[in-house]
């Protein structure tokens, strides 16, 4: 079986539900990773593995190469030129590089939520749906159901049941985050990547995120970059700290928290430098 049939008769199944996904497996898994930018050299010989349903927080200073690798697990570099990438990422054991890979459907499979809410410029209602119309051939009831049960996994419906033609643009900055996550959920992806999703956000709108990231966590895998300490510490499970491209440590976050192995990361956490 090629890697695009292998990626399309595996959502198939799951989407059917007839492939119990198991609860401690390795969703990626990174081999000796290194990107280019031109000559520059951003990731530098990273390999960890991320688990299957839980919250892995990346962080690490400023230019260190959090959102580089993260932007790796759904091939977003592909669509920029001069940036070359080596090296192994896995998800469910299929290399992403694979030259049968489907970027489309990689990209419903793991899905991405960038830092500043980025709701396109059309209604609520189409913002969840626009992935939903690319990627599968809904009915309109059951397209009018998927918005809704996106928007209700995202704890946003009580709040835009009565606004769905209304603009997304129109929302809250909080609640356009939302909406942003509620496109992403729409298209059942398996991988959450989240890009400092909260750094544009009040402090009730930023526990409202966190609150969902927590529930989002019993159904999808989530990587999240965030410079901020107390948040990794809230909401991940694994935390990986990175500096200047390469991966200093990956572990169980209370232990990055309490005991790091690394005098670079404790240095990191306990506000030294960064
Ligand atoms: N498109 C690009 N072209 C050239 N260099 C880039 C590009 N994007 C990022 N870089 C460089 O790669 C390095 C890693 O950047 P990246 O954005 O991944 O860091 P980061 O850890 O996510 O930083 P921040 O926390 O500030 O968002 C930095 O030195 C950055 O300047």
């Amino acid at each position: 079986m090629t890697a695009e049939l292998h990626l399309h008769a595996r959502r198939d199944a799951e989407r059917d539900g007839l492939e119990p996904k198991a609860s401690t497996a390795t969703k990626l898994r990174v081999n000796d990773l290194n990107l280019h930018y031109g000559k520059f050299h951003a990731l530098k010989g990273i390999s960890m593995e991320i688990p299957e349903r839980q919250v892995t927080a990346f962080i690490g200073p400023s230019g260190c190469g959090k959102s580089t690798l993260i932007r790796c697990f759904n091939r977003i570099h592909d669509l920029y030129e001069g940036i070359s990438t080596q090296g192994q990422i896995l998800l469910d054991n299929h290399d992403i590089y694979d030259s049968g890979v489907d970027l489309n459907l990689l990209r419903s499979r793991v899905g991405m939520v960038f830092q500043k809410p980025t709701p396109f410029p059309m209604s609520v209602f189409d913002n969840v749906a626009f992935g939903i119309r690319l990627y599968e051939k809904l009915s309109a009831r059951e397209l009018e159901e998927r918005v809704e049960w996106a928007l209700r996994k995202a704890a946003l419906w009580e709040e835009v049941k009565d606004k769905l033609k209304q603009s997304g643009q129109a929302l809250s900055g909080g609640q356009q985050q939302r909406l942003c996550i509620a496109r992403t959920i729409a298209v059942k992806p398996e991988v959450i990547l989240l890009d400092e999703p909260t750094s544009a956000l009040d402090p009730i709108s930023t526990g409202y995120i966190e609150d969902l990231i927590n529930e989002l966590k019993k159904d999808y895998t989530i990587v999240i970059v965030t410079h901020n300490m107390q948040q990794a510490a809230r909401i991940s499970d694994i935390t990986a700290f990175m500096y200047l491209g390469s991966l200093i440590e990956c572990d169980d976050t209370t232990k990055i928290f309490t005991q790091p192995r690394e005098s670079r990361t404790e240095d990191y956490i306990t506000g030294r430098y960064g």
